[in-house]
């Protein structure tokens, strides 16, 4: 097939910086413990007693994140984390980190957040799952009514790939799914850990119609979203680009898809793409060469992310710049990446509908 223009990408001029802020944005894929607040992470750690920083100068703690992030290995990426679990182990701090992640999302003019987390990385000072979970429930609610409403916030708990707690995670993620949790994910070291390792966790989340999404091609070729997909039953796919694995591109430019792309892409799979993280991971070489513009030409159902705004020193306005700079892209592109974005939300139907008809298009139309 050949590769259709169906949402022209430059039908426009380039969206100015401005516009970028204000233009309604949804995120699927945006961790907790990833977009703390640089300034936040050195008062937690003095009230906390936590000496590990590698240093306590917010802009120069907010740039060692990013420049350790950017190794080239989801392993290394994933070793940062360790500073930002740690001062994440109380109530209060559980609670003022999700607060802030609602109003510096809201600030960046999204509308509708997904934030995900690992219940099991926060039980260090004595607190319980539930406990965990309920902090992270209400410091999104208070986040929520800071910002008068203008965001609405879910949670998705993580089990990650390497421990053995993922069932108990999906039982959780199913006790609470009426009250704030909207889902259930896998995350953390891909090599040597494919989801297949936790087929009773999406069991229990399937028997009792609860909605995953599965982090996958990333590190690990497209064998990892056949797993996810087919093996595990993922809706929605964290990262993905690794599709590309299963798709020629032929030098007139026309594409053929290996049975795999096709499936993900005629099902509508979401891909929760995340470029500067993506780049970092070494998952990609550089915006422009990064498979999500293929991908969105030949149609697949592709949402724009952060995966980890501390991490990766980015924000949704910036992921948004970014592909104006590689692909231009006009306000057309992102208004289908955001109705994408909320079209994949574990949100009921009429819900998204809301978000979509009185949210989403009303404020593009108005921009
Ligand atoms: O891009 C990613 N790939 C895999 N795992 C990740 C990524 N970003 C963050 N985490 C992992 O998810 C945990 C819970 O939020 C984080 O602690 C980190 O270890
Ligand atoms: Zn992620």
């Amino acid at each position: 097939m050949h590769l259709s223009d169906n949402v022209s990408a430059a039908a426009s001029a380039a969206p100015a910086a401005d516009w970028i802020r204000r233009a309604p944005k949804a995120v699927l894929h945006d961790h907790l413990d990833g977009g703390l607040r640089p300034a936040t992470i050195i008062e937690l750690a003095h009230e906390c007693g936590y000496t590990g920083l590698p240093t306590e100068e917010p802009a120069a703690l907010g740039a060692w994140f990013r420049d350790a992030a950017d190794s080239g290995s989801l392993e290394r990426y994933l070793e940062t984390f360790a500073h930002t679990c740690a001062v994440m182990q109380t109530r209060e701090a559980l609670f003022r980190v999700a607060a802030e992640c609602a109003e510096d999302l809201a600030a960046d003019g999204v509308v509708y957040a997904e934030i995900r987390y690992a219940p099991e990385q926060h039980l260090a000072a004595g607190l319980s799952l539930d406990e965990v979970v309920e902090a992270v429930n209400d410091g999104f609610r208070e986040g929520e009514r800071r910002t008068g409403g203008r965001i609405t916030v879910g949670t998705l708990l993580t089990g990650m790939r390497h421990t053995d707690r993922s069932l108990e995670i999906a039982e959780l993620t199913v006790a609470h799914r009426e009250r704030g949790v909207a889902g259930f994910d896998i995350a953390g070291g891909e090599i040597g850990n494919p989801p297949s390792r936790h087929l009773p966790a999406f069991q229990h989340l399937k028997r009792h119609n609860c909605h995953f999404t599965i982090h996958a091609g990333e590190a690990v070729g497209a064998e990892s979203i056949h797993e996810a997909v087919q093996v595990c039953g993922a809706e929605r796919i964290g990262h993905g680009v690794r599709i590309t694995d299963d798709i020629q591109v032929h030098e007139d430019g026309s594409a053929t898809l290996g049975h795999l792309a096709a499936y993900v892409r005629d099902n509508r799979i979401a891909l929760e793409v995340c470029p500067t993280s993506n780049l970092q991971t070494g998952a990609a070489k550089d915006y422009a060469t990064h498979p999500i513009d293929l991908l969105r030409r030949l149609g697949f159902r592709i949402t724009l992310n952060t995966d980890n705004r501390l991490v990766s020193g980015t924000t949704m306005s910036q992921e948004f710049q970014h592909m104006v700079d590689a692909f231009g892209y006009g306000p057309e592109v992102f208004e289908a990446f955001t109705v994408a974005a909320v079209e994949a939300a574990f949100l009921p139907l009429p819900e998204r509908r809301r978000i979509i008809d009185e949210v989403i298009r009303p404020g593009y139309a108005a921009l």
